[in-house]
């Protein structure tokens, strides 16, 4: 068997061997009982549950699902268990190993896929009259949804009509009748850029969608990379071996060859239907609130045996929405920071903030040398961020010092409540694209899809001359280091 970070049925074994994993074979429900179980097992991190045994599994074992494939264990000392699991990393590593990782790749060549002529994802094949995805234990994951949302992590492969950028991407995708799905195509995703690209042509855009695809691949299909990178090349780059991809049986696309499930297809220039609504990834679903979005035709499922859906029952925390989109837009944005010689040392989203926030620390010895103003500073950061599309899911942009460790939220909004004075300190961006996944943007008072961000100073004015000239009124910073020790030694026999 290969490593869990290249074959989702290895990481699988992982989580069991981690004691990671609930193996549930008494018979499940896909309407809602599976994601009334996922949703108890993301919200007190839990271990992961698998459904061996679903109402309306085919004689072949199609589907089975596995729940929270990348939320986080109790355990605080190996809390991104899951995540590191996808990269090949020790359980025990922080969210910063993780998105070190995650960006390793941009320093060194491309690796391109290898082709195999076959592989386990090919072990079974139903064409259009086999399948039936209402009668395929397609899951309802809230009972306000719109619809059965089969694709909440699988991997959509589209590419430019040129052939030169294959894009890999998650995207919400629901049943719409016994062969086609409905989901969210929105600019500036990458699949709604190259979508648009065959809507200019008038011609319907190829698609494949595999689920259970190599952990690692995951990862990057979550991450905003750049624009015409594709994120086969980068994945081979970042664990330094070629993934192997197979041919799709009806269109000229390349899929993971160990997926557990590909739906092949394409996806209509022309044809919406309604989708939505649904439970989303800052925790609502609005009645009612559904729009028109492109069809996708499902002409071919090839699969393996007793294949598994990974499914994000998403929604308030802790779910794969939490975990892999704010962090891994964070670790783009503190990327291109950098690399504009901006002097930022390290960029995440904190979970508190429904990922909504970026926390950048700010290296405020480079910054004082920068001789620069709080306004010019801020403005920097926000015209690179906010007009980008790695910012599109962020809404607040929080500089801190040096002292604040952006990876523990009690420190960011320690920062945030004390050294950033409300409007004076916040540079606000009414003319850049806005989310309009966040509920203040699409059902708030202003347009959903433009404005309602800002860049948060919580750096003091002295940080930017002369220096820090507080310390904290704490253990930490105030007591001198002899007895801060002998407190230590002593401890247990002062009696706690
Ligand atoms: C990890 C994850 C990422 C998601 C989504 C989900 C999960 C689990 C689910 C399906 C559960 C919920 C929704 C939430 C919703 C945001 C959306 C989506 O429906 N549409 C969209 O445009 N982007 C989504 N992303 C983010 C997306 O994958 C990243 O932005 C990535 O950079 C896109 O790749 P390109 O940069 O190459 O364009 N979904
Ligand atoms: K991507």
């Amino acid at each position: 068997m290969a490593l869990p970070h290249m074959e989702f049925r290895a990481f699988v074994q992982a989580l069991k061997d981690d004691g990671d994993l609930v193996e549930i074979n008494e018979e499940c429900d896909p309407n809602l009982e599976v994601s009334a179980i996922i949703r108890k097992v993301v919200e007190s991190d839990e271990r992961a549950p698998l459904f061996n045994n679903l109402k309306g599994q085919n004689e072949n074992g199609l589907w089975r699902i596995l729940g929270a494939p990348n939320s986080l264990r109790s355990d605080p000392r190996h809390r991104y268990g899951r995540l590191a699991r996808h990269l090949n990393l020790p359980p025990t590593s922080s969210m910063k190993e993780i998105l070190d990782k995650m960006v390793s790749a941009k320093t060194t060549p491309p690796i391109p896929p290898k082709i195999v002529e076959t592989g386990p994802c090919k072990e079974f094949r139903l064409t259009s009259d086999q399948f039936d995805l209402n009668q395929l234990p397609s899951p309802t994951l809230h009972q306000a949804d719109g619809g059965k949302y089969v694709q909440t992590y699988g991997m959509f492969i589209v590419r430019s009509p040129d052939g030169k950028w294959t894009n890999w991407s998650i995207a919400r995708a629901m049943v719409h009748d016994k062969n086609h799905l409905v989901g969210l195509v929105m600019l500036p995703q990458h699949i709604a850029v190259i979508h648009r690209m065959w809507k200019e042509l008038g011609q319907d855009m190829p698609y494949a969608l595999a689920f259970g695809v190599p952990p690692a691949a995951i990862m990057a299909a979550s991450m905003p990379l750049p624009d015409g990178l594709t994120e086969a090349e980068y994945i081979g780059s970042m664990v330094n071996s070629p993934l192997e991809l197979v041919k799709c049986e009806t269109i000229d696309l390349f899929v993971p060859s160990t997926s557990e499930i590909v739906f092949e297809g394409t996806c209509s220039v022309t044809e919406t239907a309604t989708e939505g609504p649904f439970g989303e990834m800052h925790g609502y679903v609005f009645k009612g609130d559904s729009h028109f979005m492109p069809v996708y035709t499902v002409n071919t499922i090839t699969h393996r045996k007793d294949a598994i859906l990974p499914v994000c029952a998403c929604g308030r925390l802790t779910d794969e929405t939490h975990t892999m989109i704010g962090p891994l837009a964070a670790a783009e944005i503190g990327y291109i920071l950098k690399s504009n010689g901006l002097p930022i040392k390290e960029a995440f989203s904190p979970f508190e903030s429904q990922v909504t926030w970026v926390a950048l620390q700010v290296d405020t010895e480079k910054l004082r040398a920068m001789k620069t103003s709080a306004e010019a500073f801020c403005r920097q950061v926000g015209d690179l961020i906010f007009r980008g599309k790695p910012g599109a899911t962020i809404h607040r942009l929080l500089l801190v010092g040096d002292d604040i460790d952006v990876y523990d939220f009690k420190e960011v909004i320690w920062a945030f409540s004390t050294r950033c004075r409300p409007v004076m300190d916040e540079y606000s961006y009414e003319d850049v694209p806005g989310f309009p996944l966040i509920p203040y943007m699409s059902h708030g008072n202003g347009p959903a899809n433009k404005g309602g961000k800002l860049v948060c100073d919580c750096l003091l004015p002295v940080e930017y001359t002369t220096g820090k000239n507080w310390e904290a009124a704490d253990f930490k910073e105030s007591f001198p280091p002899e007895l801060k020790q002998k407190v230590l030694d002593r401890w247990h026999s002062y009696g706690f």
